[in-house]
């Protein structure tokens, strides 16, 4: 979505995972082109938000970019390019297993929606720990071990005396802050969250996801946050890649985006929840459905819902384009938003113009076509 050439170098803005034309499909009669395309680069230290209606595409995403994939689902095309903090590269795509079991742990590592599921019924939750510290800290002497399990059940808000405790002995808030414990446990760079709260109360979800937010304060690791709430993503994001129908349309700082997004799809999605100021508003959801991912889709994906839709949608694939607004990069795609396609009555034009002096559209580099 972005090329680095586009913003300064600088300890903010450097770049630690870099995802170029990620394509996936699901094997079938007629596979399913679940990834059509997505690019995006993710900075130390921020948390980059993926939203998009259920089937979008983002957990098909998330298991691309940790190489989790498993048949029928097959990566197409596409590369990711993990930087390290001295800058060496990591081709992630080229790892064998066992660096890859590896990395997952130490430089990016992951949270899922059931923790029931990521953690091991019959063995207790310092013997968890300690097996991820005996496969990648086998320097670590068991008491040493010990502690510093501790010391990260702490840190998510749990007494330390846990670790004897089994799964099923803690409430499912709990078990959801011993994985993300678990998923910090060797410090990594990255920490992938697909729907993380989803299966919890809002007190509880709330709770979890301010100790995120200090832990990343603290530690500095960059996230992903994956979730179809579009208005808890705007408030934990730093910035938004929104997915339709498996391809990025919008790419933009969450903030911003808030007050004025420039693709259909993301003010439609904007309109389908409440304001979060609690200024009352029409909730209207976005009518119609996604396309089917198996068909051979020609032109804007969006097309058939999109009210604003006009000659070139259903004939020709919109780019994602850099749009030159404040707080940027903030790219979409979006004919509308396009000098090439944009129809002339401004009245039609639901995003404002790009702001005046800006760089007039020009494709993004590895945005999808
Ligand atoms: N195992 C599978 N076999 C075939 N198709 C699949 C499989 N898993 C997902 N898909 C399809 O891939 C597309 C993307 O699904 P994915 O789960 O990645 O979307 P999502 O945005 O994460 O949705 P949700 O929020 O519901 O998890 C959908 O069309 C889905 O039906």
């Amino acid at each position: 979505m972005t090329g680095p050439a586009e913003h300064a170098a600088g300890p903010a803005e450097e770049t630690v995972l870099r995802a170029r034309d990620i394509h996936v499909e699901y094997d079938g009669e007629r596979p399913t082109r679940a990834v059509r395309g997505v690019s995006f680069e993710l900075r130390r230290g921020e948390v980059l938000g993926i939203a998009g209606e259920s089937g979008c595409g983002k957990s098909t995403l998330a298991y691309a970019i940790t190489r989790m994939l498993k048949a029928p689902a097959r990566m197409t095309g596409g590369s990711i390019a993990f930087h390290d903090r001295d800058g060496a590269e990591t081709d992630l795509l080229a790892l064998d297993d066992e660096s890859l079991r590896t990395f997952r742990w130490s430089r990016l590592s992951m949270v899922f929606q059931s923790a029931m599921n990521a953690l091991n019924p019959v063995t207790s939750i310092g013997r968890q720990f300690g097996d991820i510290f005996r496969a990648h800290r086998p320097e670590m002497e068991p008491d040493e071990r010990e502690k510093r399990t501790r010391a990260l059940l702490e840190m998510v808000g749990i007494d330390a005396d846990r670790v004897r405790s089994y799964p099923h002995e803690l409430s499912g808030g709990m078990r959801q802050r011993v994985v993300i414990a678990m998923a910090l446990a060797l410090e990594p760079d990255i920490v992938i969250m697909d729907e993380p709260t989803t299966a919890l109360d809002v007190v509880v979800q709330r709770e979890i996801l301010d100790e995120v937010e200090r832990l990343r304060e603290e530690l500095g690791f960059s996230v992903i946050f994956i979730t179809h709430d579009l208005g808890l993503l705007l408030e934990i994001s730093d910035r938004l890649a929104v997915m339709y129908a498996g391809e990025v349309v919008e790419y933009a700082p969450a903030e911003e985006l808030a007050a004025g997004a420039a693709h259909p799809y993301t003010q439609g999605l904007l309109r389908s929840f409440p304001d979060l100021t609690g200024v009352r508003r029409e909730l209207r959801g976005i009518p119609g459905s996604p396309p089917d991912l198996r068909e051979n889709l020609v032109g804007c994906a969006f097309a058939d819902r999109c009210e604003h839709a006009f000659e070139p949608c259903r004939s020709t694939t919109p780019r994602l384009l850099e749009l030159g607004r404040e707080g940027g990069p903030w790219s979409a795609a979006c004919h509308l938003n396009d000098p090439a396609h944009r129809p002339p009555a401004p009245a039609t034009d639901p995003a404002p113009a790009p702001a005046p002096g800006s760089p007039t559209a020009e494709t993004v580099e590895g945005g999808q076509r």
